[in-house]
């Protein structure tokens, strides 16, 4: 199948300074040229150093701290750092290590309205340029330990690749009554408004 004319006009490809495979395949099905590099943070260490900061502040200082990582050692890219934080009522949750893990979240998630904050930095030149912060909010029905089960035997261990042990655009999308924001923004990566700063900077065809 012959690849889909990129898009992207930048000299080299876009630098995803990200491990995230959700994030890489929403800039390739952009037709974006993405190539992926570990931004090597201690993201904890991060988040122990930003006491008192906001999730989504939080999740801001990651997504820069990820960008600036990989453009420090790649001064002559374009480099994006993201990250997403999921905020209940003021707590931050993190992926969760299991499927107890999982289950503990899903416990505490069900019959209320989550947000999940996701943080893009852009880099140019070797430093942070540009962050912003899009939030999405979710809604989870009550599920009980039999629902909670079984959405589990269902979704596997992909439950642990993300903050609120659900892939939406998988099994996940049963947990829900009612989503507010972005698909791109709930997946941790918002197209439109990086779209539009990389329009503008007269990196993209269209
Ligand atoms: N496929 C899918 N992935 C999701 C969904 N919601 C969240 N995620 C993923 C996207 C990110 O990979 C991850 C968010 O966690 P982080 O922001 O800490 O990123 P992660 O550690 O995965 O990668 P990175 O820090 O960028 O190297 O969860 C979803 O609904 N579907």
């Amino acid at each position: 199948m012959p690849h889909a004319p990129s898009l992207w006009r930048g000299p080299a490809p876009l630098l995803l300074a990200s491990t995230s495979p959700t994030r890489r395949g929403l800039l390739e099905s952009a037709a974006l040229a993405v190539e992926t590099r570990a931004p090597g943070v201690d993201e904890r260490a991060v988040e122990a150093a930003s006491a008192g900061l906001s999730p989504l502040a939080l999740a801001e200082r990651l997504a820069s701290a990820k960008a600036g990582a990989v453009a420090a050692q790649a001064p002559d890219r374009v480099v994006i750092g993201a990250d997403q934080v999921l905020d209940l009522d003021g707590t931050v949750f993190h992926k969760p290590a299991d499927r107890a893990g999982a289950a503990a979240h899903l416990a505490r998630l069900q019959g209320r309205t989550h947000a999940l904050h996701s943080a893009v930095a852009l880099a140019v030149d070797g430093t942070v340029a540009e962050s912003f912060v899009v939030t999405a909010r979710l809604t989870m029905r009550p599920l009980g330990e039999a629902g909670i089960a079984a959405y589990l035997d269902a979704a596997g261990p992909a439950v642990t690749g993300s903050v609120g042990a659900y892939q939406l655009e998988g099994v996940g999308i049963h947990l829900f009554d009612r989503i507010e924001g972005d698909h791109s923004t709930i997946l941790g990566l918002p197209l439109l408004p990086l779209l539009a700063r990389l329009r503008g900077r007269g990196l993209l065809a269209v």
